[in-house]
């Protein structure tokens, strides 16, 4: 069966490899290069001309990249605007940044319709298609219109919000209804899964019958799967800048000199809570001057979504912030902040995260964030650093060894700050063992063979209606939509959790990267939240 994934932004790799900022565009790769397969989406060009609406497909290996441009409307509206101006700030929690506009709307539906027409002439019969994220939920919905009867899975690889959040957005209704025409939804957390069947529920009249709710007669599968990143590569790449330094690496590690460093990583966003962050560093080194002159933070920030206001914004306030506490705060031989706004490769990040005695990832809110376990898979298990986590980012559903912060409460992230930096070797390295092991066992090999465990293992889906082209053909017309989700199953506790509880398909055994993973059929034993019924 072969993978076509689709997805907003789609990056063909290049000999001269840029850095790519972006959890999906590094995870994704991963996963196709390895099994190969079809990756369809946008070229991340802008294209008025008509050639621009075409699919340009290239081979790179196993994979054959297909995109298209938009056009400068088309980013306005779909991009920028429906989904990163309504959509993102919503799931993230920010109904007060969420800037809706009707214009805006009209042109995500309308990129979602122009993406199912021209990626069914690429689809095969038996073809597993896998569409990812916020900006293509209709995705599926236009092409089961258009015949479409393939097995369809979605992943939302940011947070889904509680029902009443998600209700405030204008056409929530309708838009949650899409994922109907899915067969199976993951999300990253058990907390997602429950906002998300809340919001199905209640906005759009799906019923639960015995732990799944059902809406007409197609049937949908809500699962969480939390991501996860190539453990060992990362882990080698980190270990090698040790050895062979590049040019950054060597450069910091000279300009630190004995100074111990704390470091965060995340495209220029406000979900990530930069600025919350760099408060956090300002007051601990009021709270505990001894610290003055021997730390120093390092801030990775690669500029996103520029054309958005609200991160225009951010990126004022984060110069505005970072210059008042070094102005504040510093001496005539050491800078207290440093804030990088460029990308790194992942080659010089696994350096960097290497040489931080304190990763600092504090979202204010994240789907799930891959620098977290980027950062302690780079550790060296002799001598490791310490992880200071947000409990609203996913991971902390799965890293409760890390130090668990509220981000919002500047003191306390300043006092974990304190604490890692103090923390005894022993303690660094039980914490880091254990959070090893969880990040190794639902590694990138894991969680793609999980999900896609679970999308091949649902039955063939029912017809919609008759289908006008694509690949596979129904006489039957007009069934309406079953939606089948299913309900989260009371979990254990799990350690230093963040909000909510996790509920996790069976991890990888140790030691086999490429083990096939239990996930659907065995709730008794891994108390996930199961697939079909
Ligand atoms: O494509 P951009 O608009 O430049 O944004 C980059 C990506 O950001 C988001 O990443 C999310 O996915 C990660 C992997 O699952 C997850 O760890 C993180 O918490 C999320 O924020 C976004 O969801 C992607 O679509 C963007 O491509
Ligand atoms: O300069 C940079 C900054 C970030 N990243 C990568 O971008 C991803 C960010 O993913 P995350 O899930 O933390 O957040 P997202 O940006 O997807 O919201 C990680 O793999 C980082 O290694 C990168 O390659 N270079």
């Amino acid at each position: 069966m072969r993978l076509v994934i689709v997805s907003n932004r789609v990056t063909i790799p290049d000999r001269h490899e840029k850095a790519a900022a972006g959890g999906l565009a590094v995870a994704l790769r991963e996963a196709l290069e390895k099994r190969g397969g079809l990756w369809f989406g946008w070229s991340g060009d802008v294209n008025d001309a008509a050639a621009g609406q075409a699919v340009r497909t290239v081979q790179r290996g196993k994979v054959t990249y297909a995109v298209t441009d938009l056009t400068e409307s088309e980013r306005q509206t779909y991009y920028l605007g429906f989904s990163n101006r309504a959509l993102w700030p919503n799931m993230h929690y920010r109904l007060g940044l969420t800037e809706f506009s009707r214009t805006d709307y009209a042109g995500y539906l309308a990129v979602n319709r122009r993406f199912a027409k021209a990626l069914i002439p690429l689809l095969k019969p038996d073809d597993l298609i896998w569409i990812h994220d916020y900006h293509l939920i209709p995705l599926a919905a236009e092409l089961r219109r258009r015949g479409v009867t393939n097995r369809i899975g979605y992943f939302h690889h940011i947070p889904w919000p509680p029902a009443e959040v998600f209700g405030a957005l204008p056409f929530s209704a309708t838009l949650i209804s899409t994922m109907g025409a899915y067969d199976l939804v993951g999300v990253q957390t058990q907390v997602d899964v429950r906002n998300l069947i809340s919001g199905l529920v209640s906005l759009c009249g799906a019923r639960m019958e015995g732990g799944k709710v059902r809406m007409g007669r197609r049937e949908t599968t809500v699962q969480a799967f939390p991501i996860g990143i190539d453990v060992e590569a990362f882990r080698k790449l980190a270990a090698a800048s040790e050895r062979a330094a590049t040019r950054p690496i060597k450069a910091t590690r000279e300009s630190l000199g004995a100074r111990k460093l704390v470091i965060g990583v995340d495209r220029l966003d406000y979900s990530k809570g930069i600025v919350q962050r760099l408060e956090a560093f300002g007051q601990f080194l009021r709270s505990h001057p001894e610290h003055r002159g021997r730390v120093g933070m390092l801030q990775i920030a690669p500029p996103s979504r520029t054309d958005v206001p609200e991160y225009a914004e951010l990126d004022r306030q984060s110069d505005e912030t970072a210059g008042r506490l070094n102005a504040a705060l510093g001496e005539f031989d050491w800078t207290p902040i440093r804030v990088v706004k460029k990308a790194y490769s992942r080659n010089a990040l696994a350096g960097f995260y290497r040489r931080a005695q304190v990763g600092l990832v504090t979202p204010m809110r994240d789907g799930m964030n891959l620098v977290a376990k980027e950062y302690i898979a780079a550790q060296d298990p002799a001598d490791p650093g310490v992880l200071v986590l947000s409990r609203f980012a996913g991971a902390a559903q799965q890293m409760g060894e890390a130090l668990i912060v509220n981000p919002y409460d500047t003191h306390e992230v300043a006092e974990a700050i304190r604490t890692a930096l103090a923390m005894p070797k022993s303690e660094r390295i039980r914490r880091f063992e254990r959070l090893y092991e969880i990040i190794d066992a639902t590694d990138i090999g894991w969680w793609t063979q999980c999900y896609l465990d679970a999308l091949s293992g649902i039955e063939a889906p029912a017809q919609d209606s008759a289908p006008k082209s694509g690949p596979k053909r129904s006489a039957s017309k007009k069934a309406a939509p079953r939606l089948r989700v299913v309900k989260p199953s009371p979990q254990p506790e799990m350690e230093g959790r963040g909000e909510g509880e996790a509920a996790l398909p069976a991890e990888k055994p140790k030691g086999r990267a490429s083990a096939k993973p239990a996930v659907a059929a065995t709730p008794a034993r891994n108390g996930a939240a199961l697939g079909p019924a």
